[in-house]
């Protein structure tokens, strides 16, 4: 039955994110270590898809070189199965050395940002349900702002946002046909998973994501993060 499929969550914390650095102390702490309304940031991804499916595998990816998270925080791994890899070059080396852990090809993976830290269990499980459908599933919101393309020679163009879309995680995968296509050699276009998966021929599947899932990329998206995360609180203590 579907819902006894095995599950894996391959979160990636493996990035330095120096996109999000204000300070040489920050430098030390890569964003998905660092607290965000008191917890690390890892931990709310681990927490949504534990709420998502209770029997659901994490694979984590870390960073070789950085202080012993694991055991500062112990109380996270405890509740949950944890295989742990280390990152790679790039977040194709890190996804790769990730799936290492994928034991069984009728299985489901979601790749996740650990970066991404305000995504929902109604997401998680749309993209498992989707995924089971179609193979592949990946979730995407609209374009908001009016768009424009700029070519070689800086002439610029409209773009119609209605044919453009923000590419979210968790990109999620039945784990046999992730498993081949990470088979083939890096490729610089390789920006995701959706990437790597296409170049292998398959077609990816869009599903509805959500504009709260942002992904922590510069210092200013953690104070949004927070209020986002605390209206989650609100609403759900309201209900
Ligand atoms: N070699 C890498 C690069 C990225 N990531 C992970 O991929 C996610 C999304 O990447 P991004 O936001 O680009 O993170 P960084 O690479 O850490 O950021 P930056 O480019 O600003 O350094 C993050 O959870 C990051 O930890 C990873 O596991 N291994
Ligand atoms: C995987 C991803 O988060 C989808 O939006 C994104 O591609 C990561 O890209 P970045 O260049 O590492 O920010």
């Amino acid at each position: 039955m579907a819902s006894d499929m095995v599950k894996y969550a391959l979160i990636v914390a493996a990035g330095q994110g120096t996109r999000a650095q204000v300070s040489d102390t920050e430098a030390q702490t890569p964003k998905q270590f660092r607290l965000l309304g008191g917890k690390p940031v890892l931990q709310y991804s681990i927490e949504a898809f534990a709420s998502a499916f209770p029997d659901i595998q994490f694979i984590l990816v870390l960073p070789a070189v950085y202080p012993d998270f694991v055991g500062r925080f112990p109380e996270i791994f405890t509740k949950h199965p944890f295989a742990f890899a280390i990152g790679g070059e790039t977040r194709f080396h890190s996804v790769k050395n990730g799936l290492s852990h994928v034991q069984k090809p009728d299985a489901v993976v979601f790749v996740h940002d650990a970066a991404r830290p305000v995504l929902s269990a109604a997401l998680i499980r749309r993209c498992y349900e989707a995924a089971l459908m179609h193979g592949t599933a990946i979730p995407c919101v609209p374009a908001v702002e009016s768009l424009r393309m700029v070519d070689a020679q800086g002439r610029n163009y409209p773009l119609d946002r209605h044919a453009v879309k923000y590419i979210q995680t968790p990109q999620t995968f039945r784990a046999s046909l992730l498993l081949e296509a990470f088979h083939q050699s890096f490729d610089p276009s390789f920006t995701d998973e959706a990437t790597v998966v296409e170049k292998a021929g398959y077609p990816v599947q869009l599903v509805e994501g959500e504009p709260a899932n942002i992904k922590l990329t510069y210092p200013q998206d953690f104070a949004i993060a927070e209020i986002l995360l605390r209206n989650r609180s609100a609403s759900a203590a309201s209900k």
